[in-house]
């Protein structure tokens, strides 16, 4: 039986690009990403006889992120990928299909004396995410965000599981809910873009929020489905929503050997092993992903 080349794909991964808006000398803007670039398509020749004539090197991949990261005004990272990916299709006959994964760092200005400080800041929690494909079937994207941790010390329950001769787990009516959230959701490909990626991306991440918060919990999944049904039932545009929910648990610890009740005060915070909840919520008539979209 023959031995034959099957499906690949090469880029740069996690270029870090900062970049610097200078409105004036003083008062600036800041960007901070991490953007990979991966390309595919006709490149047999490098694989089977080292030919590179088709190969465009990753190092112009990175060069192209950084001088692309020079518009002005830098867009949203969505329109950021959407130009790099469109340029690696454009430019490059033998590239038919460009993924775009990008993280965007936030970073808010530190309190200064005379308000926020127009040009130092300190690095905040989470990480804002997209991904986009453009091959032959089209162009896709899909936003998310990662690394953002909540808790809610009130509101949750877990019981009435299957149980087995194994299971010790006690029945609660209230516990402790905390989670870091990463999520993603789906850009519908035969709908029209956000007119802006930002609101679009602030109002996903705040319904995420806001769901986990106000949402009653019977389980970590009931509330994973109804926080990505909350995304999907706001924005018409959106046909998927994924979603990443480790369960931090929380141990109440038993203080009774000291004489002292613990009625739900101090808690042993485990950080593994973790429950690990992941799930889709999709809209039941959009088309299926590209195969490849990068959501991670
Ligand atoms: O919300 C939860 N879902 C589970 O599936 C599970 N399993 C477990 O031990 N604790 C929890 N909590």
């Amino acid at each position: 039986m023959a031995i034959v080349l099957g499906p690949n794909r090469y880029g740069k991964a996690e270029v870090r690009v900062a970049r610097v808006t200078r409105t004036t000398a003083t008062d600036h803007e800041l960007c901070d990403l991490d953007v990979s670039v991966s390309l595919s398509g006709d490149l047999a020749d490098t694989h089977l006889r080292g030919d590179n004539a088709r190969v465009v090197p990753t190092d112009t991949m990175r060069a192209v992120v950084y001088a692309f990261a020079q518009d002005r005004p830098l867009p949203a990272i969505e329109e950021f990928g959407l130009r790099l990916a469109r340029h690696f299709v454009d430019a490059h006959a033998s590239i038919d299909t460009a993924r775009v994964r990008l993280l965007e760092y936030p970073w808010v200005r530190i309190a200064g004396t005379h308000g926020p400080h127009p040009h130092a800041w300190t690095r905040a929690a989470g990480v804002r995410r997209a991904g986009v494909v453009r091959g032959p079937e089209g162009v896709e994207v899909c936003s998310g965000l990662a690394d953002v941790s909540v808790l809610k010390s009130t509101g949750s329950e877990f019981h009435g599981f299957s149980t087995d001769r194994y299971t010790t787990l006690a029945p609660t009516r209230d516990r402790i809910l905390a989670t870091t959230v990463r999520a993603g959701w789906r850009h519908r490909r035969d709908g029209a873009a956000p007119a802006d990626w930002d609101a679009s991306f602030r109002a996903a991440r705040d319904t995420l929020l806001r769901t986990f918060a106000e949402t009653h919990s019977l389980s970590l999944q009931q509330t994973l489905y109804t926080m990505g049904e909350a995304v999907l039932a706001e924005q018409e545009h959106l046909a998927e929503v994924r979603l990443t929910l480790p369960n931090h648990h929380h141990v109440e610890v038993d203080l009774s050997p000291f004489g002292q009740p613990n009625p739900g005060e101090v808690y042993q915070v485990t950080d593994r092993p973790y429950g690990l909840i992941e799930g889709t919520v999709r809209r039941g008539d959009a088309a299926p992903a590209l195969a490849d979209l990068p959501w991670e």
